[in-house]
């Protein structure tokens, strides 16, 4: 579990104050994926580096699994932070250590018996698949392998929690989703909660079970992927779901936008409006996502019919929790 409580951060910087974070508050649930989506400056390095105390929040308190990080003697804190793994976009590897002397580096620092050492690195290697590069350097790694090693690394010491700090930002989008399955992997046969940052939506759509979104500092959206992206309106939903273009092409009836997910997209809504409202529902645009196990669909239509059968259908579909929206033509 990870919680941020009220968290602001503020930077001097050349006698200027610089607002990175205003009053976050944040609540990751044990074994949760949890993805904080912003831009460039948004505030999302500090605000994850907050998550471990790299960086001290000006107000606010952090908890990771129940501990009050600021609260404790640096004694104490060194040894939370044993259980709280950090993986980075550039990997931050040690160019001159071998993969398994990378793996094996936590361990050593916390004093950890040799043979222990070498059987949790073996384990480590074979969990991330690289048992075959025991031997070799980064230079000879490709960027999905060096992260690879990371993640074996920050795992290394056994955390309850791991951050992400925009770790598939540097690879191909092939790489990126490779890397993405091993974490989610892990976190379902680990229960390692999972905090990530990126500036992806496709990242967020690929393994968060629960999301964030920061601007200028605040956060200004969070919640389940899949309950967000099924509410026109917000921000998740606008970043998978751009506008429509319809072009100059005339509506043949009452335009509808509207979008659909989980149990609602598995039911034939449109050939039930068909057959009990007597309307048609003439396709104009759509597009279909994956979002874990579940599907979301943003559909664009014409209902054609008598003004009666096409109100009675669009108040069968809000009956049914749905929220069609009338798009003006022009
Ligand atoms: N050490 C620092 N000193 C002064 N200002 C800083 C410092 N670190 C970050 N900032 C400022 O705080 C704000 C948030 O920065 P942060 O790096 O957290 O954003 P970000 O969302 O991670 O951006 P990016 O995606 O570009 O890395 C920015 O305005 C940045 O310039």
């Amino acid at each position: 579990m990870i919680a941020f409580r009220g968290v602001s951060k503020v930077y001097t910087s050349g006698g200027r104050e610089v607002a990175a974070l205003r009053n976050v508050s944040l609540r990751v649930e044990a074994g949760e994926v949890h993805g904080v989506l912003g831009q460039s400056g948004a505030g999302k390095s500090t605000l994850i580096r907050c998550a471990n105390l790299l960086e001290r929040p000006s107000q606010g308190t952090v908890h990771v699994d129940g501990q009050d990080l600021l609260a404790l003697s640096p004694e104490a804190l060194r040894k939370a932070r044993q259980s709280i793994g950090m993986i980075f976009q550039h990997f931050n590897l040690f160019p001159s250590k071998t993969v398994a002397a990378n793996v094996a580096y936590p361990l050593e620092v916390a004093g950890v018996p040799r043979a222990q050492v070498r059987e949790r690195v073996e384990e480590l290697l074979s969990l991330v698949g690289l048992s075959d590069k025991a031997l070799a350097y980064p230079a000879q790694l490709s960027g999905g392998q060096k992260q690879r090693v990371g993640i074996a690394r920050a795992l290394a010491p056994r955390p309850r929690v791991l951050l992400s700090d925009e770790a598939t930002s540097a690879l191909d989008p092939e790489t990126a989703r490779s890397v993405l399955e091993l974490l989610r992997d892990i976190n379902r046969r680990l229960g390692v909660t999972l905090l990530l940052i990126t500036h992806q939506m496709d990242v967020v759509k690929a393994i968060c079970d629960s999301a964030s979104v920061l601007e200028r500092g605040r956060l200004v959206e969070q919640g389940k992927v899949t309950e967000l992206l099924a509410r026109p309106g917000t921000r998740l939903h606008e970043l998978c779901f751009p506008p429509f273009s319809t072009g100059t092409e005339a509506p043949t009836g009452r335009r509808v936008a509207l979008t659909v997910a989980g149990e609602n997209a598995r039911r034939p809504l449109l050939s039930t409006l068909a057959r009990q409202f007597d309307v048609d529902a003439l396709l104009v645009e759509g597009a279909v996502e994956r979002v874990g196990a579940i599907r979301v669909g943003r559909l664009l239509f014409d209902l054609q019919g008598t003004a009666d059968a096409v109100s009675q259908a669009l108040t069968y579909l809000r009956e049914q929790g749905l929220t069609p929206e009338e798009v003006p033509h022009g």
